[in-house]
């Protein structure tokens, strides 16, 4: 089998195990299939550690509104009880409307959702059929029986009886349970909002029980239908607090580190990249476009790609996608540019680090199988060095969110921790509670404990233990072990039967660690909350603790790190961690999330920018981060030294510091001189530019669009004077098929400085023309729908204002002949040669944020053409309903046939 075959066998086996992941999915609690594949609620060494490290050491007091100190043994269990009981419950589903809508149409959304919200129905919820490891379903339907509304009381639970569950903590002879419950079916998020306005709902069920519920089918639809025209976005509750905190406002720069999916990227977008409320018709062209903009990154191109997805339905030039390793991000200082001493180029840095995510596990329920605490030691000098990375590209006075779905400190309190410890003085931590009304959040933790599993207990481990446990292995040990007996064959030489022996060791362990990730050993709850029993049941699971880094192992000081203790008590006092927001499941009924602000107050010190490369170079190895550093081009020409005498890794030493780095980067790019790599801008960019067409992922340069293209455009569409030809970017090489439209903020301070040369960019802009040739005319572009608002108010001709009938007839039908519109309408259609034109609702045509235009086509015959996809034209037809026009509410749409008009050959 050739290459390609491997491939496709490979290809084959990814798939197949996708659609098992899938069944899994489908049985995952509450699913039809009795007993299989039914997922295990509960993992001792998860429910041990956080209980040990101190996650039930305090309550919610309904009363005073705060979070208290539990002082006896009852109310730590009981809040241990709360927290697991609401981890085995379904997440509810929650949703935003969009803020940067125009406000007659956000108006009508808010009021549909109220129809929803307001009034209370009879719902059939299904529970999750799940093994609970205690507390659980029985109390929580206990709790659904005992509460009229559909606030979660926090609190105290009663104890279960143990006889109703068998040994893997299953309730025998238990299906899924349907109880029927009258409730609202969403309720208020109140620091989701603008202009006091509330935008955010957290609903009452899960989105499994939103998709099957008959009596939420109409809301469903709905859900899915404003989703689809980008009017709603579903995003889970916590997930919407990061961009909250961050602050940003209208006409910053934003930078959202690791942004894939995308969710907290969109909120970004409509608060500095949407089109404000106030631009009304008399505005000038100045303010057509946002002046803030978003970049969003992510290390992983294909989790980028699904960024545009994300991101289109946004539709706005202020939007540049990258994809580049964090701890990398190129550094533009506003001095390369203006030769000032200004640090850094973004207003708000939002750094949501990869992580262990155990705070999604109501979402993700593998997390329950496969959680262990070496994950998340393994994570934290990453997310050290995106986070330090962060900081150094946020301008002086700009704020920086740090913000994980992880409860565990050594993601969250001990890298903040770090941070200030690194950024001496740069940086200062900020409480952000006052501007979230309505959150519930517990203060960061300023001490904790500090534990590492075992080495038997990773992966390697397990893997080995099975290599080492293999029936036919064990065999062939046997058939050796009676020859050696029989003196067939030598004895082992001593240091290997010394390796067997420890191995032997090992294997004990591993095999214990087998069982309790494999078929998970029911949890039993802690019997007191001594701290001494507490850790004996950690130190029995495999766990090892450290009062201090000093006790740390040499060969275990790369993963149990300096910086996972806790600080000093002067540095706590300092530090302020209890700023920071720690959510927790039970206390807003979502996931987890850990959240700190933190505002630059001045540039980061020589050492700590040292640090910062050191940490990114000891992730990816010398010579990769070398090569990503230089990259950027140096801007001191100075080599660093250390105290110690050492030449230390900078970004512009890169070259001198690594010779052999600087000459294979150099080599990459087609630089003979490497001095040519250090000039920002100079030689190294352009060769760059010239030779390397294609980027590392195999994508083409994405570069100004040639100004010769436009002459034919200006005759054919009118284009005035205002219109922005250098705000046209193409992918490098050949006809281009799409001009994408950017905006002058994204141009100005990211292409005019070079960053595509930098980093490889997925997409920016808004599709503003595409190729398309049409008979007898030059013309070989038409303006595509999606950027259509920012190309009409430039266009002098082949503008056609139509009345709302026959606007409507433009989007409901396929195929129209020119008969079916009104007398005046026809008059126009009758002038216009045979190509694209535009059609607008007549009274809106200057009002670009209500976008009611459509990219329409005359053909030879008497005949148009409406090149609007089903989506965009279902969201027009909201918005006219919006605007009091009767459009039934479930109209038959014909699709964008632009292909097809392609085909026929008429274009
Ligand atoms: C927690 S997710 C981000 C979720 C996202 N902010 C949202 O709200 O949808 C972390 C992301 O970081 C990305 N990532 C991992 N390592 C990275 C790195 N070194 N630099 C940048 N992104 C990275 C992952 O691909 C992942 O998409």
């Amino acid at each position: 089998m050739g290459k390609r075959g491997k491939k496709w066998s490979r290809k084959r086996k990814v798939e197949e195990c996708a659609s098992k992941t899938n069944k899994e999915r489908k049985d995952y609690p509450g699913g039809a299939n009795d007993g299989y594949n039914v997922v295990k609620m509960s993992n001792a060494k998860f429910e041990a550690y956080y209980s040990y490290v101190g996650l039930h050491d305090s309550r919610y007091d309904a009363e005073s509104g705060r979070f208290v100190q539990c002082v006896s043994d009852a109310e730590k269990h009981a809040e241990r009880d709360l927290f697991m009981s609401t981890l085995s419950e379904l997440l509810p589903a929650s949703f935003r409307v969009d803020r940067s809508l125009d406000s007659m149409i956000q108006r009508k959304i808010l009021d549909e959702v109220q129809e929803f919200i307001g009034k209370e129905m009879e719902l059939d919820i299904e529970l999750p059929r799940t093994s609970l490891p205690t507390g659980g379903r029985r109390e929580i339907l206990e709790r659904v029986d005992a509460s009229d509304s559909n606030s979660k009381p926090n609190g105290g639970t009663d104890a279960r009886n143990d006889d109703d569950y068998d040994d893997n903590g299953e309730k025998e002879g238990c299906g899924p349970i349907i109880v029927r419950r009258t409730i609202a079916p969403a309720k208020a998020i109140p620091f989701i909002s603008s202009n006091d306005t509330i935008l955010g709902y957290q609903l009452s069920v899960d989105k499994r029980t939103l998709r099957r519920n008959k009596s939420l089918e109409k809301f469903h639809t709905w859900l899915k239908i404003q989703t689809d025209c980008g009017h709603i976005t579903r995003q889970e509750t916590v997930s919407m607090i990061p961009p909250v905190v961050l602050g940003a406002k209208e006409g910053m720069s934003v930078l959202d580190m690791c942004a894939a999916p995308g969710s907290k990227t969109c909120q970004l977008l409509e608060i500095v990249g949407g089109l404000p409320n106030f631009i009304q018709q008399d505005r000038d062209s100045e303010s057509l476009e946002p002046s803030g903009y978003v970049v969003a990154n992510d290390a992983d191109p294909k989790r980028a790609y699904m960024l545009v997805t994300q991101l289109r339905r946004m539709n706005s030039p202020s939007v540049f996608v990258t994809s580049c390793d964090g701890q990398f991000f190129p550094i533009l200082d506003e001095k390369s540019v203006r030769g000032t001493e200004r640090e850094g180029m973004f207003d708000r840095v939002l750094c949501d680090v990869p992580c262990s995510g155990d705070g999604t596990i109501r979402k993700n329920p593998g997390i329950w199988k496969h959680w262990n605490q070496l994950g998340s030691l393994a994570l934290h000098p990453l997310q050290l060095s995106i986070a330090l990375r962060s900081v150094r590209v946020t301008k002086v006075g700009g704020y920086i969110v740090y913000s994980t779905c992880s409860m565990n400190p050594m993601e969250n309190e001990s890298v903040v921790a770090e941070l200030l410890r690194i950024a001496d003085g740069s940086l200062v931590l900020e409480d952000p509670r006052n501007k979230m009304e309505g959150l519930v959040a517990r203060p960061g933790w300023s001490t904790w404990k500090v534990l590492r599993e075992s080495k038997n207990r990773t992966r390697k481990g397990m893997k080995e233990w099975k290599k080492k446990n293999n029936p036919k292995m064990q065999e062939r040990r046997k058939e050796a072990e009676e020859k050696r007996l029989n003196g067939e064959c030598p004895p082992p030489i001593e240091s290997e039967a010394k390796a067997n022996e420890n191995r032997k060791d090992g294997e004990e362990d591993v095999e214990n660690y087998a069982r309790s990730k494999y078929e998970t050993i029911p949890y039993i709850p802690p019997a007191t909350w001594d701290n001494d029993a507490l850790s004996e049941r950690t130190k029995s699971l495999g766990f090892v603790e450290y009062a201090s880094f000093d006790e740390v192992e040499p060969e275990w000081s790369k993963r149990v790190r300096a910086s996972c203790f806790p600080p000093t008590e002067e540095e706590a006092r300092k530090f302020d961690l209890h700023k920071c927001l720690r959510c927790l499941p039970q206390d807003m009924n979502t996931g987890g999330f850990f959240v700190a602000l933190l505002k630059k107050v001045k540039p980061l010190s020589k050492s700590a920018t040292e640090r910062m490369n050191f940490l990114a170079k000891e992730s990816r190895g010398t010579l990769e981060a070398d090569a990503h550093l230089c990259k950027e081009g140096g801007v001191e020409d100075e080599e660093k030294k250390s105290d110690n005498g050492e030449v230390v890794f900078t970004e512009s030493s890169a070259p001198k510091a690594n010779n052999i780095s600087a000459t294979i980067f150099a080599k990459d790019l087609g630089v003979k001189n490497e001095e040519d790599l250090r000039a920002p801008n100079g030689k190294a960019n352009k060769q760059h530019n010239k030779n390397k067409k294609k980027n590392d992922l195999g994508m083409e340069d994405f570069i100004p669009a040639d100004l010769s293209i436009w002459p034919p455009l200006v005759e054919e569409y009118g284009l005035g004077p205002t219109f922005p030809k250098d705000q046209f970017m193409v992918r490098a090489s050949g006809e281009a098929k799409i001009l994408y439209f950017i905006s002058k903020s994204v141009k100005k301070d990211l292409i005019d400085r070079g960053v595509q040369h930098r980093v490889t960019v997925i997409n920016s802009g808004l599709k503003g023309f595409e190729r398309c040739s049409i008979q007898s005319t030059n013309v070989t572009y038409r303006v595509a729908q999606e950027g259509v608002q920012y190309v009409v108010p430039h266009m002098t001709k082949r503008i056609l204002s139509a009345n709302m009938d026959d606007f409507h007839s433009c989007v409901k039908e396929g195929l129209i002949p020119f008969d079916k519109f009104s007398e005046s309408f026809q008059k126009g259609l009758d002038e216009l040669t045979p190509g694209s034109f535009i059609v607008t609702l007549e009274g809106y045509e200057k009002d670009i944020a209500k976008k009611m235009y459509l990219v329409m086509f005359r053909r030879a015959k008497k005949m148009v053409d409406c090149f609007v996809t089903k989506v965009e034209k279902e969201a027009i037809l909201s918005k006219m309903r919006a605007l009091g026009y009767l459009v039934p509410e479930v109209e038959k749409l014909s699709g964008d046939n632009s292909e097809q008009v392609v085909e026929n050959g008429e274009s």
